[in-house]
């Protein structure tokens, strides 16, 4: 039976955070629906990250209800939430891999803590297909971290997100540190994911490539809480300052037009499917290019990227 599209899988009602006397969050409220890639902008420092410990259980608020799969995470133990952890799949900023571990025994860790019955040659074999999966070349699985590059990182990061085949992902700043091409394939690489798997997808990005791309709605922080949610025509319609900044401003024009470029080159790819990658590539490319000449022009006065 095909999932509800409107099922509301995080729901975030009166959020408050806080660090000593700085208060990250008040009164936050956030609904991710199932199925859909929901893009989190804001400023540096507005909690994102935050927010997102929050939902998954690394950060007590101060106030505010969370649940995920209509389960309550604040405040439960974690081998009560055991069952709901195993839903998702985290990627942290930084892709927290372990660097003592190969890829493939990254992979098997969150294989290791929930499913301790899983034989050996099984978690090597769920791990190779994990590995293959995010993109990653066969031998990439007995590599060490230190040996591979940022987007090889990145993808075996995606490759330990996904190791327990979960409906939700999360994924904080996926394509921070990549070059345009690999962050384009990256953002790719979600997108299908996400449609194949049917993965809901809470994404937290400075990429506005990223955002045009792939996400489905953006929810944008600033102020405290979530001060709009929806599709980038409909944040473009509000009058927010920050909002009109940052979509309309030079680095967000650049991204928009690299989109209509990419969607022309998909209009091009219908015809000659062969064309495909070089016309979509060479578009971000060159919107990557005007979003640099504009960040210097701007004096990169919204701190994108
Ligand atoms: N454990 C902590 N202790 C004290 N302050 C913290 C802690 N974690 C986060 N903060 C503060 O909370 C604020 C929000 O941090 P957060 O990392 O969520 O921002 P962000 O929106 O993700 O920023 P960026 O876009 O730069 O990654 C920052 O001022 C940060 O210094």
């Amino acid at each position: 039976m095909p999932r509800d599209r409107n099922e509301v899988v995080v729901d975030v009602r009166g959020l408050r955070n806080s660090f000593g006397d700085q208060v990250i969050h008040e009164n936050l409220d956030l609904q991710v629906r199932r199925g859909e890639i929901l893009g989190v902008v804001g400023g540096s420092g507005t909690g994102k990250s935050v927010l997102m410990r929050s939902i998954i259980g690394l950060q007590t608020p101060d106030a505010g209800e969370i649940t995920v799969f209509g389960e309550p995470t604040i405040g439960r133990e974690e081998t009560e939430a055991t069952d709901i952890r195993k839903r998702w799949g985290v990627l942290f900023q930084n892709g927290a891999l372990f660097s003592t571990l190969t890829v493939a025994e990254n992979v098997q860790v969150p294989l290791r803590e929930f499913y301790r019955e899983l034989s050996p040659a099984l978690l090597e074999e769920i791990a190779a297909y994990k590995v293959v999966m995010t993109g990653l070349p066969a031998n990439a699985g007995p590599k060490y971290p230190a040996e591979l590059s940022g987007g090889m990182r990145k993808r075996a990061g995606l490759a330990r997100a996904l190791a327990l085949d979960p409906e939700l992902l999360f994924l904080d700043e996926p394509t921070a540190g990549l070059d345009p091409i690999g962050a384009a394939a990256f953002d790719e690489l979600i997108r299908s994911l996400s449609r194949t798997l049917g993965l809901t997808v809470f994404l937290i990005t400075h990429d506005l490539d990223t955002l045009y791309a792939i996400c489905d709605r953006v929810a944008v922080l600033a102020d405290r809480k979530v001060i709009a949610v929806g599709t980038i025509p409909e944040l473009i319609a509000t009058d927010h300052p920050w909002i009109q900044e940052y979509f309309e401003g030079p680095r967000g024009r650049a991204a928009a037009s690299t989109q209509e470029l990419g969607d022309d080159a998909d209009a091009v790819a219908a015809r000659h499917p062969t064309e495909i990658d070089a016309t979509v590539t060479d578009a971000r490319s060159q919107g990557s290019r005007a979003d640099e000449h504009a960040r210097d022009a701007a004096g990169n006065s919204l701190g994108t990227r």
